[in-house]
C-alpha cells in the first residue's frame, strides 16, 4: 500500500496472533469509528476484559480471541507432568469462558482447544503447546472460509438492487473477514449487485451505527443508518427485500439469540412479508440447547443505557434500568438459517441436524 493512501478499517485484522510478541492483537472496537486503536494483549486478565468490555466482540471474533488467548495462557504454564498442565489449563479455560455467557463460540473454541490437549496427552507439554498454537491459527483461518461460504449461500437468496436490512454488527469487525450477515453484501458488491443496505443503529451500544455503517461505508457500499424504531417503517414502505442478521447461539429447534432488538425486527419482517435470514457458522449452532428458553441471556450494566455516549445521564438518577444484551427470535419467524454447509429451513430440529451431518462428511474427506 502506498504511504499516502489512508489505511481503511478493512485493512486491519479484527483479531490476530502476533507470533513474534506472543500477543493477541485486536482493534479496540469501543473506540470506533473515531479512533482506530490497536491493542496488543498478553495477560489473561486483559484478554478477559477485552472480551467483557466488547473491545473484541461478535460471536466468531470472540471465539478466535479465546482460542488465541488460551494458547497464550498454555505457553505460560509451568508444569512437571501432564496432570499438572491439564489442571492449570482447565483453570485458565474456565476463566476465559466466564467473560461472556451468550455467544456459544467462546465455549466452543475453548472446548475445541481442550480437545487438542486431551488428544495429545501422551506428548511432552512443549509439544502440546505447539499443537494448541496450530489449532488457534486453524480456527482463525477457518473463519474466513466459513464466512465467505455463508456469503455465497446468502447471495442465492437475493437479487441485484435489493434493499437489505441488518441489525447490530455481524460484519468483518465481528469475524476475521467478510462477516456473516454482511458476507452476502460484500460478495454482492464484488459482483455488481448494488444493494441498498439499512443498518439499525442498535441501542444501547450502537454496533450498527458505529461499526456496521462504518465498515460498509468504508467499503463503498450504499448504507443508510436508521434508529431501531424505524425498521418497521422502512419495511412498510417496501424498501427492504430481505433481512440478514448474525447470531450468538442457535438452539436445536432454530430459536436464535442475537443482539437485543433482533426479535422486534423479526416480528416486523413477518408482518410485512420480508424474509428474515440468520447467518450462522456451525460454531454458533448449539444442538445441546433444546430451545431459546434455555439460552442464558447476558445482562449488562445500567450505565450502558443511561450514560454511555451522552454528555450527561439521559434518565433520572437512580431510575431502574433493564439491560439484556440479547433476545431470542422464535424459530417460526425465521425464513432460513444460512450456514457454511447450506441453508437450513423449517423444521429446524431436522434441518440443523442435516447441516451437521454434511459437516461431518466434509471433515471425513479432509
Ligand atoms: C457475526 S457476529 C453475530 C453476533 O455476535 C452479533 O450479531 C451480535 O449480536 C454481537 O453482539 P456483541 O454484544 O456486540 O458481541
Amino acid at each position: 500500500m502506498s504511504e499516502d493512501k489512508k489505511k481503511s478499517i478493512m485493512d486491519y485484522d479484527t483479531v490476530a496472533l502476533d507470533e513474534e510478541n506472543h500477543a493477541l492483537v485486536i482493534i479496540d472496537q469501543t473506540k470506533l469509528p473515531y479512533n482506530t486503536e490497536i491493542l496488543s494483549l498478553t495477560k489473561q486478565e486483559d484478554i478477559w476484559s477485552a472480551i467483557y468490555l466488547l473491545q473484541v466482540r461478535g460471536a466468531p471474533a470472540i471465539g478466535v480471541a479465546a482460542a488465541i488467548g488460551i494458547y497464550l495462557a498454555a505457553r505460560e504454564i509451568e508444569a512437571s507432568d501432564f496432570e499438572e498442565f491439564y489442571q492449570k489449563f482447565r483453570k485458565a479455560k474456565d476463566y476465559l469462558d466466564s467473560a461472556r455467557p451468550t455467544a456459544v463460540n467462546l465455549s466452543w473454541a475453548l472446548k475445541r482447544m481442550e480437545g487438542i490437549v486431551l488428544d495429545n496427552k501422551d506428548k511432552p507439554v512443549a509439544e502440546i503447546v505447539e499443537e494448541l498454537h496450530k489449532e488457534a491459527v486453524k480456527i482463525r483461518e477457518e473463519d474466513i472460509w466459513v464466512c465467505k461460504t455463508i456469503g455465497e449461500y446468502g447471495l442465492t437468496l437475493v437479487n441485484p438492487g435489493d434493499g437489505l436490512l441488518t441489525h447490530c454488527n455481524a460484519g468483518q469487525l465481528a469475524t476475521v473477514k467478510y462477516g456473516t450477515a454482511t458476507a452476502p453484501m460484500y460478495l454482492g458488491q464484488e459482483r455488481g449487485y448494488h444493494f441498498r443496505i439499512f443498518s439499525d443503529e442498535t441501542r444501547p451500544l450502537l454496533q450498527g451505527a458505529r461499526l456496521t455503517s462504518f465498515e460498509l461505508k468504508e467499503s463503498g457500499l450504499d448504507v443508510t443508518v436508521i434508529c431501531d424504531n424505524m425498521s418497521a417503517s422502512v419495511m412498510r414502505k417496501g424498501w427492504v427485500n430481505a433481512v440478514f442478521v448474525g447470531c450468538d447461539r442457535v438452539a436445536a429447534n432454530g430459536d436464535t439469540a442475537n443482539k437485543i432488538g433482533t426479535s422486534m425486527v423479526a416480528l416486523a419482517a413477518k408482518r410485512y412479508g420480508v424474509p428474515m435470514y440468520i447467518c450462522a457458522p456451525t460454531s454458533t449452532i448449539d444442538l445441546n440447547t433444546p430451545t431459546g428458553k434455555e439460552i442464558h441471556i447476558e445482562e449488562r450494566p445500567a450505565s450502558e443505557v443511561v450514560e454511555m455516549w451522552y454528555e450527561k445521564p439521559m434518565a433520572p438518577e437512580g431510575v431502574k434500568v433493564f439491560n439484556p444484551a440479547f433476545d431470542v427470535t422464535d424459530h417460526d419467524l425465521i425464513a432460513g438459517i444460512v450456514t457454511e454447509y447450506g441453508i437450513a429451513r423449517e423444521p429446524y430440529s431436522e434441518s440443523l441436524k442435516e447441516i451437521f451431518r454434511r459437516k461431518q462428511e466434509a471433515l471425513k474427506d479432509e
